[in-house]
């Protein structure tokens, strides 16, 4: 597939690798878009109103359990393992894995989404002790441990310097972890699937949402994390079905191309 001219991972006129980048700006770039918070804010309020503003992301949770389960190979894919869930908003997933058994830290910058998934969390007893949630950028984070998982679900076209702001993802894993994010492709399928019929046509997502722009084809993305040596586990497609009200995740191999609009995917540090 013809790799498109610009994109948001490539290295542009900055030298990558972790040499010289990374000694002549050891302070990470700001990934926080104010405007993508704001929006986030006025969501907060119906955040767990599961037939609310955020319902496809709801619907779309157990799509990605199911990947990650699939990813992780085990009996038990989240028993004991420690999980940072970026981007966390309300904390849809971020429950879900603790109750799965991880120990989930979930990280927002949107104030008004935490505090709606703090208080969501405090309804369930079996959470107590198996989920925190910390507010601010990543990139300003100073965690004083690595995870076994990170997880980052319909985030990356949000954020401001999507290289640094995985870099800092990345950081965090643990050697042989796992870092797993959904994303939205760079094409005009999804420009017109995921804008134009399903914020103006069917209202099915809040309007101002997604700027195309911002998209990260998988290619990209895999790109980038081969230039970190890291193995690509897998890039499935995830497909919407509103007149079933479900997502639909490819089985492995489905597909000749590479997802043209939704897609997840799993990659493994070294
Ligand atoms: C300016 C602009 C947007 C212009 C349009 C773009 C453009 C230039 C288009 C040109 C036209 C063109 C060349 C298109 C090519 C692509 C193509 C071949 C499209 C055909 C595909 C198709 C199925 C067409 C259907 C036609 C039609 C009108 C059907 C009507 C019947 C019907 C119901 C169809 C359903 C189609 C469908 C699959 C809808 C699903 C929409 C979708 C992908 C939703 C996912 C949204 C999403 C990103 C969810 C995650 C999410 C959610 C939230 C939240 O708050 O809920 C927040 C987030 O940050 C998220 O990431
Ligand atoms: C579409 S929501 C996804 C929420 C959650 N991951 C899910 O899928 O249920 C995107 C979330 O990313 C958060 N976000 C956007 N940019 C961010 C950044 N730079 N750092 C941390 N969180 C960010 C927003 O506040 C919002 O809560
Ligand atoms: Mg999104």
């Amino acid at each position: 597939m013809m790799m498109m001219k610009h994109s948001l991972l490539r290295t542009g006129s900055r030298s990558l690798g972790g040499g010289l980048w990374r000694s002549l700006s050891q302070q990470r770039n700001h990934t926080v878009s104010n405007q993508e918070i704001q929006h986030f804010d006025a969501l907060a309020k119906t955040w767990w109103d599961w037939d609310g503003e955020s319902r496809l992301l709801h619907l779309m949770n157990p799509t990605r359990i199911d990947f990650m389960s699939q990813i992780v190979r085990q009996k038990t894919p989240f028993a004991g393992k420690q999980i940072l869930d970026v981007g966390c908003g309300g904390g849809i997933l971020s429950e879900s894995m603790a109750r799965l058994g991880a120990n989930v830290t979930g990280i927002d910058a949107s104030k008004k989404a935490l505090e709606v998934a703090r208080d969501h969390s405090e309804k369930d007893p079996s959470l107590c002790g198996r989920l925190e949630y910390i507010h601010g950028p990543i990139e300003q984070q100073n965690f004083k441990k690595q995870f076994d998982i990170v997880t980052c679900m319909e985030v990356v076209e949000h954020v401001t310097d999507p290289r640094g702001f995985l870099e800092s993802l990345m950081d965090l894993v643990k050697p042989n972890g796992y870092l797993m994010l959904s994303t939205i492709s760079r094409t005009l399928m999804a420009r017109f699937l995921t804008i134009f019929l399903a914020e103006r046509v069917l209202g099915i997502v809040p309007n101002g949402t997604h700027n195309y722009e911002k998209y990260i084809r998988p290619e990209e993305l895999t790109e980038f994390f081969r230039e970190h040596q890291w193995k690509i586990n897998d890039v499935r497609g995830v497909m919407y079905h509103p007149l079933e009200s479900k997502w639909v995740l490819a089985k492995p191999g489905d597909q000749c191309l590479p997802p043209l609009c939704n897609y997840i995917a799993s990659a493994q540090k070294p």
